[in-house]
């Protein structure tokens, strides 16, 4: 008779409320199945979010659908959300439920005894004290147009009201808690047929008086500690708000953009491609990372740990092709008489200032380069330089044996990714060299 379907425009209609007035913490009353909750996690602004239902196996059947799923942990952003589920009656205190923005009771007070609605009310508007509650129940006027209804529309239901019964209860509790409300409803009857008996799910949205700034302080004090509902169900949502998530996206960030940065210069110095300059233009919309910033530094390293030199080749056009060429010379010089005593490891270190300007999202994870490397300081995952201003990348030249290709591999093996973690001073890179 409804399309869409008058369950679905209920729910649209609490969605369209929550675009509108961007509650941070929801409670669904009489949650059943959950399938509000699941829309309503969508919404960004949404930060608790919490079911009630007296009927726990019911909350059981799909609770686990509220679980964040594989784009939740990859499309991380900073949105926090929190779901919790519990089993209790709505006719029942517990102090959880206190202090939301909204309250949304949807096909849910038909189902009471009259006695139990009070006692709804007195919890719901009088303890709880949310800003905003909708109210959704049948409105026993359209019944006539429900083709073969006879009776109620459900078994379970205790009553049906007319437009005038829910309005005299609505109006009631409004004198009674400090509400007001407005009158409205979904599942228009069909045009020509009798269009003066209002919806077919009559709607209720009560706004509490005196709330300033939409926020909501809670009423009184006397905020009783009632702890009456059982929780079945809670989840956290991965946020980078939460500091553990952050920084193992900030190491994989990390770890890709210094491994990129490290090839484009590779490829540069065997003339295969524009390298580390191209990559970071491209990278940073064009402006603003030129080549100059783009210094990238060969680190040597020695297995016995006496000697550590450092050679800067400055890739892009700040420096000369001789120049390089000059300062290789010395390096591979300096290398080879070291070869026989000596094993040999060399590194790419990739500045965190161009990593920082490079990589629109290491910038807006950090916000400044000494965040970036404050956040790095203790990541077993990444190796920073001894300064701690760059990442430094392992490095083997194709077809090279000076590179001591088993060496390389064997800190690949002998658990390098632990022993960075203390590699920021010089004594405990001695130690790790040692470990090779
Ligand atoms: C018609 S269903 C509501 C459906 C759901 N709100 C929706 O929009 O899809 C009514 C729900 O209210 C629950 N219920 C009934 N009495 C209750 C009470 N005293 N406290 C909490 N939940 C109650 C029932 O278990 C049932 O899941
Ligand atoms: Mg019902």
């Amino acid at each position: 008779m409804f399309s869409p379907p008058l369950h679905r425009q209920r729910h649209q209609f609490v969605i369209d409320f929550v675009k509108r007035n961007k509650p941070k913490k929801v409670v669904d009353l009489g949650c059943s199945e959950c399938s509000l909750l699941q829309k309503l996690r969508f919404h960004r602004e949404v930060e608790l979010l919490v079911g009630v239902d007296i009927n726990g196996t019911t909350v059981k059947k799909k609770m686990h659908g509220l679980a964040p799923i594989s784009t939740d942990y990859l499309q991380l952003s900073y949105d926090q959300l929190r779901i919790e589920l519990y089993q209790g009656s709505v006719t029942q205190k517990d102090a959880r439920l206190r202090g939301f923005d909204l309250v949304t009771s949807i096909e849910l007070i038909e189902h009471l005894t009259l006695a139990d609605v009070k006692s709804f009310s007195e919890v719901v508007f009088g303890y709880m004290t949310p800003l905003a509650v909708i109210v959704s129940t049948p409105n026993s006027e359209f019944n006539p147009l429900l083709p073969g209804l006879v009776g109620f529309r459900h078994s379970d239901h205790k009553f049906e009201w007319t437009r005038t019964e829910f309005r005299s209860w609505a109006l009631k509790v409004c004198l009674e808690f400090g509400y007001e409300v407005e009158f409205t409803g979904v599942g228009q009857a069909p045009s020509g047929q009798q269009e003066g008996v209002g919806f077919c799910s009559q709607i209720g949205v009560f706004r509490r008086h005196g709330v300033r700034d939409g926020c909501n302080m809670l009423l009184g004090d006397d905020a009783e500690d009632v702890f009456s509902y059982t929780l079945l169900y809670s989840i956290n949502y991965p946020s980078l708000r939460d500091n553990n998530t952050l920084r193992r996206v900030l190491v994989s960030e990390v770890l890709y953009w210094a491994e990129k940065l490290k090839s484009g210069w590779m490829e540069e110095r065997t003339g295969e491609g524009s390298g580390a300059y191209t990559l970071c233009q491209t990278a940073a919309g064009g402006e603003g990372c030129v080549s100059e910033r783009c210094m990238e530094m060969e680190e040597k390293q020695t297995a016995c740990g006496a000697e550590m030199r450092s050679l800067v080749v400055q890739c892009g056009r700040s420096v000369s092709e001789d120049q390089e060429e000059e300062e290789e010379d010395v390096f591979w010089k300096k290398s080879q008489r070291q070869q026989d005593s000596c094993t040999l490891r060399r590194c790419v270190s990739v500045p965190l200032d161009v990593l920082w300007s490079c990589c629109p999202k290491i910038s807006a994870l950090t916000g400044s380069v000494s965040n970036l490397r404050h956040l790095l300081l203790d990541e077993p995952e990444v190796k920073l330089s001894q300064d701690g201003a760059a990442v430094l990348v392992n490095y083997q030249e194709q077809g090279t044996d000076l590179e001591g290709e088993e060496d390389h591999n064997d800190l690949e093996d002998s658990g390098y990714a632990e022993a960075r973690q203390d590699s920021h001073t010089a004594e405990q890179e001695e130690d790790w060299e040692a470990n090779v």
